[in-house]
């Protein structure tokens, strides 16, 4: 598991006072539970449900993590964060059903899986959540919805859960989600795809393969830092690039072109988003 950025610890998961299930700690659910126990959650109180837990997931029992451990051995439980695959969801849903209780907070991460289909299959207060892959090193960005019968004490925990890997934005309107899926869910892929694609182009231009994979994922990644630290906005950051009638301004003319960009861009993330809403179906 990857070093999250900085480790403040939480009151409120310092004070979760109850058990948590963790159903699924692949690269989603582990990133949560890397944060939430940098961030002063007693391992004590999770539950990992799992069939293939990783070995590094298995090592978190030297913290009290419990693994696979049985409804009937684990009692109430206050939250569980739910992070399987959408289609593995059906068939995992009755045996995570049989340890939530009527006023479990059940968070879900899951792509495309509605409220009301959580709310149907494993009971409880939904919220309903998505995360992105810079969680891993508390650099993500979450959207949330509530059901309208999570209190707002369970809001406060789910946000706490979730703020645990990076910033959390809440929204009031479901539908949003899938195009938040389609934007910061599925986004990290894009932008690793640029750095691929950045890097091939400069072989294409002559340089050396392992000099362009270094060249594009330094400027990938000092780019990303740049608008994470600087007060301006994007458009600004590449203004300050471009010299008029210079080399950066030839690569946008291209980019920026009727067929660049804009309506590549456009159609990813409606695709994107249309899958988000079969995944519903
Ligand atoms: N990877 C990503 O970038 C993001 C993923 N998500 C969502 O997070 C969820 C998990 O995705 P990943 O972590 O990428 O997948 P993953 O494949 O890394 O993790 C899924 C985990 O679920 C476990 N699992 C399988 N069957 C299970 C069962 N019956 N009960 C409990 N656990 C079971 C697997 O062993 C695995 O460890 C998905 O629903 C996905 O839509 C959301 C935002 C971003
Ligand atoms: O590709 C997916 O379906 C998941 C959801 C967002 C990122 N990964």
């Amino acid at each position: 598991m990857l070093a999250m950025a900085n480790t403040p610890k939480s009151p409120a998961l310092q004070q979760l006072g109850g058990n948590l299930v963790l159903a699924g700690a692949g690269k989603m659910g582990g990133a949560l539970l890397t944060g939430w126990l940098a961030q002063g959650l007693d391992g004590g109180e999770v539950v990992v449900i799992d069939p293939q837990p990783s070995d590094e997931i298995r090592a978190l029992t030297a913290r009290g993590v419990r693994i696979n451990a049985a409804a009937s051995d684990v009692g109430a439980v206050a939250t569980m964060l739910v992070a399987v695959k959408p289609q593995t969801f059906a068939g995992a849903a009755p045996a995570l059903r049989s340890y939530a209780g009527p006023s479990t907070l059940v968070v879900s991460v899951m792509a495309g899986t509605p409220i009301a289909a959580l709310a149907a299959q494993i009971g409880g207060h939904v919220v309903r959540a998505m995360p992105n892959t810079p969680a891993a090193i508390g650099r993500g960005i979450t959207v949330a919805v509530a059901a309208d019968d999570v209190t707002p004490q369970q809001r406060a925990t789910a946000d706490a859960l979730l703020r645990a890997t990076g910033a959390v934005e809440w929204v009031e309107d479901e539908s949003l989600i899938d195009a938040v899926t389609a934007v910061s869910g599925s986004g990290p892929a894009y932008v690793f795809l640029l750095a691929e694609e950045l890097a091939r182009a400069g072989v294409e231009a002559g340089l050396p393969e392992a000099l362009a994979t270094t060249l594009a994922r330094a400027t990938v990644a000092g780019s990303g830092e740049l608008l994470h630290r600087s007060e301006l906005d994007s458009a600004t950051l590449r203004q300050n690039v471009t010299s008029p009638g210079g080399t950066t301004a030839a690569a946008l003319a291209v980019l920026m072109a009727d067929d660049g960009f804009r309506p590549l861009l456009t159609r990813a993330v409606a695709a994107a988003a249309k899958r988000s809403r079969e995944l519903a179906k």
